[in-house]
């Protein structure tokens, strides 16, 4: 059992905090608005990013006050939506204790550098890597809210730390494996976001299975390649938090990237799928960030620079559609 604080009480912040509440560890969620804060500390609920929950743990509390919420932290859990990461941990550095391990469950890449949150994390705290975790897998919040059966991969650069973190999250239905490779988990995770805006585009214009499948595939080919590039370990993306997360993000509308996909693929534009999404869509801003990530390693990303051209130019379905297929025949 371990004092585990997390950092942002949004709806996986919030589902997570219950699964490590359910593992029998003292849970502090921390989070900006009061409302939030008194909500889960005085009624178990967080009626404004978990209301299908109606009763969270008793081992669970909240506050929002940063140095009281680590004080006694065993492990730090941020959850924060990935842009903001930087700003809201800047706030905490000199506050966590020097022996807690700090675990993101973020999605992204930070836009104005183009870092993945590892970098963030470990930048903004002066975290040394085996004090730093990765978390992520298929891992749609309300469903694990609901406690269905899932799994996740806990990655460590030590691994008897991502070991730590694993055991802390293990409940009857909720399993995480650990691996070494954070770049891969990171990779993944931010990129598949940007895979789910393109699948729930071409769903909400009306295209069917072949067409989702097609995406989802060039686009696990374009994020391994660029994992690669950035130094991840191949497996990585066959396993949960690849492969797997691409399924459960590119087939459900639980997912808010392939809602604010399939809204842009109905006709919304980007302000009017923003105003109606229900919590962060990741790869909105990542997207932008995966482009200049491909410059950077030179590696083609035609999905990522498609998508952006939907996000910032406003072109249709069928021109992203077709801006993938490219020109000529190549080698898959
Ligand atoms: N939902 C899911 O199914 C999954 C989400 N993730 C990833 O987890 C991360 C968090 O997602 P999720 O909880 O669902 O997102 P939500 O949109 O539900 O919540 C975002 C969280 O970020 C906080 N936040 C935003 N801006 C700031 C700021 N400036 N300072 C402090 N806190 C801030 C919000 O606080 P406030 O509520 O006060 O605005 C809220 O707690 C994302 O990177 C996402 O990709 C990963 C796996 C599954
Ligand atoms: O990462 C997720 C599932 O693993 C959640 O996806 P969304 O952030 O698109 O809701």
């Amino acid at each position: 059992m371990a004092n585990v604080t997390v950092l942002g009480a949004g709806a996986w912040g919030t589902a997570f905090g219950q699964v490590l509440a359910d593992a029998g560890n003292n849970v502090t969620m921390w989070a900006i608005e009061p409302e939030i804060v008194e909500g889960i500390r005085d009624h178990h609920h967080n009626g404004v990013r978990l209301p299908s929950v109606e009763m969270l743990p008793s081992n669970m509390t909240a506050t929002g006050d940063r140095a009281e919420a680590v004080a006694n932290a065993d492990i730090v859990i941020v959850a924060i939506a990935a842009q903001f990461a930087r700003v809201a941990l800047t706030e905490f550095k000199g506050l966590i204790p020097e022996t807690a391990l700090v675990a993101s469950l973020m999605k992204g890449i930070e836009r104005t550098t183009g870092k993945r949150m590892d970098e963030v994390v470990m930048e903004t705290l002066d975290l040394p890597a085996e004090r730093f975790a990765a978390i992520s897998g298929p891992n749609l919040s309300k469903q694990i809210a609901d406690r269905e059966p899932a799994a996740t991969v806990v990655g460590c650069a030590d691994i008897d730390n991502a070991r730590k973190i694993a055991t802390a999250c293990t409940t009857d239905y909720f399993r995480a494996f650990v691996t070494r490779d954070v770049i891969g988990l990171e990779m993944c995770g931010s990129l598949k976001n940007v895979v789910a805006l393109a699948v729930g585009m071409a769903r909400g214009a009306g295209y069917g299975e072949n067409t989702a499948a097609m995406i989802e595939t060039r686009g696990l080919a374009e994020l391994t390649a660029l994992g690669e590039a950035a130094g991840a370990d191949l497996k990585t993306f066959a396993g949960l938090a690849g492969v797997g997360d691409l399924i459960a993000t590119c087939g459900s509308p639980l997912s808010r990237n392939y809602t604010f996909g399939s809204n842009l693929g109905k006709g919304l534009s980007v302000e009017e799928a923003t105003k109606v999404s229900n919590g962060v869509a990741e790869g909105v801003p990542t997207t932008d960030a995966v482009v200049a990530l491909g410059k950077q390693y030179g590696v083609p990303t035609p999905l990522a620079t498609a998508m952006s051209h939907v996000l910032d130019d406003g072109i249709s379905c069928a021109q992203m559609l077709s801006e993938l297929f490219g020109e000529g025949i190549t080698e898959e």
